[in-house]
């Protein structure tokens, strides 16, 4: 199974997609855009082997990312496919800075969420609406691994000399001042296809990936290492963008605010959203821009000029850096469908062999392809980039190392330990320890059940009986007591079951799911969170059915560790 949810959230709005990452095929994706403003659109499109299936579009105010959530629930149960029956078996969410704390995809335990917060003040824009999308699907997919995919992770090879700012060290040192870069996924999705298409290893190549979209940056890549990258310590500097400048000399900032009054937060908007192709010409989107440069928009020109200047001062830096490239590629909605951009961008590179083929260039193909000219030094590349599926796969690559995923077992020692605890505390517990063992199927899920259970809000738990049968164990019986572990192993809590009786699935009552204390505590939730957990995590080859025999349990707690 390989279906993942991947969720990449940005300031005011989010796209996802329900992506069955070995096939590389989506079953749905969709974008909730307008997030706070008074009017919102939610865009949700269902694919088939077809492909799209035609697009759900519908205008409603979306507050926050938190009802963003729900709306996109929404929209699968309105119009498929049901999440159900294509459980993801993970959520994969883009964060865009992990500061230099994330290098890898990482497990979001409530520790790497406190990380992530901690780093909102590194990317205002982006890691706010991150967290909270992180939080809305936890409480809609508690179950499930939920894994951070960072845009600064790849970037973490740089050197001091390539990430260290010319400024005094105690201050930088003090601020976590210094180059991050971003846009990771994509330069690393699309090195590594190019050196796939191509043939050749990763790392025997020398590549610099341009990727232009809304946000632009581009990256020399060696043997598959980002060695160096035009974004900074946040996505502002570097290349011109559709509304943000890029580099500038900082006394500009300075000047305008002694001169102009400006406030830094004024500054900051002017800089970041008021800036790039739509400061100099009105319009940030690439097509108008070539559109209105074409009708002889004397402004369009001149931003179109300023663009690619500064895309040919960063080829001929990185070609200098990294002392000549093998391949150069093009990525994103400018580097994908802008000839012209490419065209321009690379002509004065004739002098270090680089030589576009104008009708390759042309094409209206679309995927992977050659647009140098075969007597080309160096290999020039549009790469389709995907975040999506690199999330996806990296999401899949942390559950199959199992970093995270499982519960480890209770160190015995430990739980000896703790059980004297519990009975110098409650002297009618039994001598010999009960059984240990965890709520839930992963780390992060066994803690939230946890803390659900010690706030005396969960005091029911239900299994498979097929589960069961499967593995030979006994089912529980009242007056029996449980150690219960965290999603570290380590022994947190006791309860005694009270009551264990065999449901049918569809005959589980509100009371139970109410009593198991999960999402809104209604049935609905209960079913579906139950549902999905069977189709993903059963013991049993049953799996799921809508009549399984369940085993519901209602505990009480005995005793918390902290507590006397
Ligand atoms: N056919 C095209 N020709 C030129 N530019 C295009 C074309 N299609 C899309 N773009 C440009 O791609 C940019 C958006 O890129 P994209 O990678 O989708 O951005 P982001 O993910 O950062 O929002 C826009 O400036 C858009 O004008
Ligand atoms: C980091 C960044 O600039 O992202 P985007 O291109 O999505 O704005
Ligand atoms: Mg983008």
């Amino acid at each position: 199974m390989s279906v993942v949810l991947i969720v990449n959230s940005g300031s005011s709005s989010f796209k996802y997609q329900l992506l069955d990452v070995e096939a590389a095929a989506p079953l749905a994706e969709g974008l909730v855009e307008r997030i706070g403003q008074h009017m919102g659109t939610a865009t949700h499109e269902v694919h088939s082997v077809a492909g799209a299936e035609g697009e759900h579009v519908q205008e409603l105010p979306i507050p926050d990312h938190t009802t963003g959530f729900q709306v996109m629930l929404a929209a699968f149960a309105a119009h498929g496919p049901s999440l159900t029956q294509h459980a993801p078996v993970a959520v994969g969410h883009r964060v865009v800075h992990g500061g230099s704390r994330y290098i890898s995809p990482t497990p979001i335990t409530a520790e790497v969420e406190r990380g992530i917060d901690e780093l909102a003040v590194l990317a205002p824009l982006h890691n706010p609406g991150a967290l909270e999308g992180i939080r809305a699907a936890k409480r809609a997919f508690g179950d499930l691994e939920h894994v951070a995919v960072f845009d600064t992770a790849f970037h973490q090879t740089l050197a001091p000399a390539a990430y260290t700012y010319a400024i005094d060290r105690e201050v930088a040192g003090a601020h976590r001042i210094r180059r991050y870069g971003f846009h990771g996924t994509s330069h690393k999705f699309v090195s590594d296809a190019a050196a796939r298409f191509l043939g050749r290893p990763t790392a025997e190549l020398k590549q610099i990936v341009f990727h232009l979209g809304n946000g632009a940056s581009v990256t020399a890549v060696d043997g598959g290492r980002s060695v160096e990258t035009s974004m900074g310590m946040t996505p502002l500097e570097g290349l011109v963008m559709g509304t943000r400048s890029g580099d500038i000399d900082p006394a500009v900032l300075f000047h305008l605010h002694r001169r102009a009054g400006m406030t830094v937060d004024a500054i900051d908007e002017l800089l970041n959203k008021r800036s790039g192709l739509l400061g100099l010409s009105g319009v940030s989107d690439m097509r108008d821009l070539q559109r209105q440069a074409g009708d002889g928009d004397t402004d369009a020109s001149l931003a179109l000029d300023v663009y690619i200047h500064r895309l040919r001062a960063y080829a001929g830096a990185y070609l200098a850096q990294l002392g000549g490239a093998d391949v150069i590629s093009f990525t994103a909605g400018v580097g994908e469908n802008s000839p012209m951009v490419r065209s321009r961008a690379l002509a004065t590179l004739g002098f270090a062999g680089v030589r576009l083929d104008e009708s390759r260039n042309q094409s209206a193909d679309r995927g992977i392809r050659v647009i140098s000219a075969d007597d080309s030094a160096v290999v020039v590349l549009v790469v389709p980039t995907d975040e999506e599926l690199e999330i996806g796969r990296q999401t899949l690559a942390v559950l199959a190392d199992g970093q995270g995923a499982e519960v480890p077992p209770a160190d015995a020692a430990a739980v000896a330990g703790f059980w004297r605890d519990a009975r110098a505390a409650h002297p009618e517990l039994p001598e010999a320890a009960p059984e240990a063992w965890a709520f839930g199927a992963t780390r992060a899920h066994a803690d939230g059940l946890l803390a659900l259970v010690r706030d005396g809000i969960k005091t029911a738990t239900a299994s498979s009986l097929w589960d069961y049968e499967a593995t030979g164990e006994a089912l529980p019986q009242a007056g029996e007591y449980s150690i219960i572990l965290d999603g570290a192993g380590a022994p947190r809590a006791v309860i005694r079951t009270t009551q264990v009786q065999v449901v049918a699935f569809d005959e589980v009552s509100a009371e139970h799911a109410r009593a198991e204390g999960e999402d809104d505590r209604s049935l609905r939730s209960w079913r579906e969170i139950h549902e999905r957990y069977w189709r993903a995590h059963a013991e049993s080859s049953r799996g799921f059915a809508p009549d399984m025999p369940v085993v519901c349990e209602r505990f009480e707690l005995v005793f918390q560790e902290g507590s006397d």
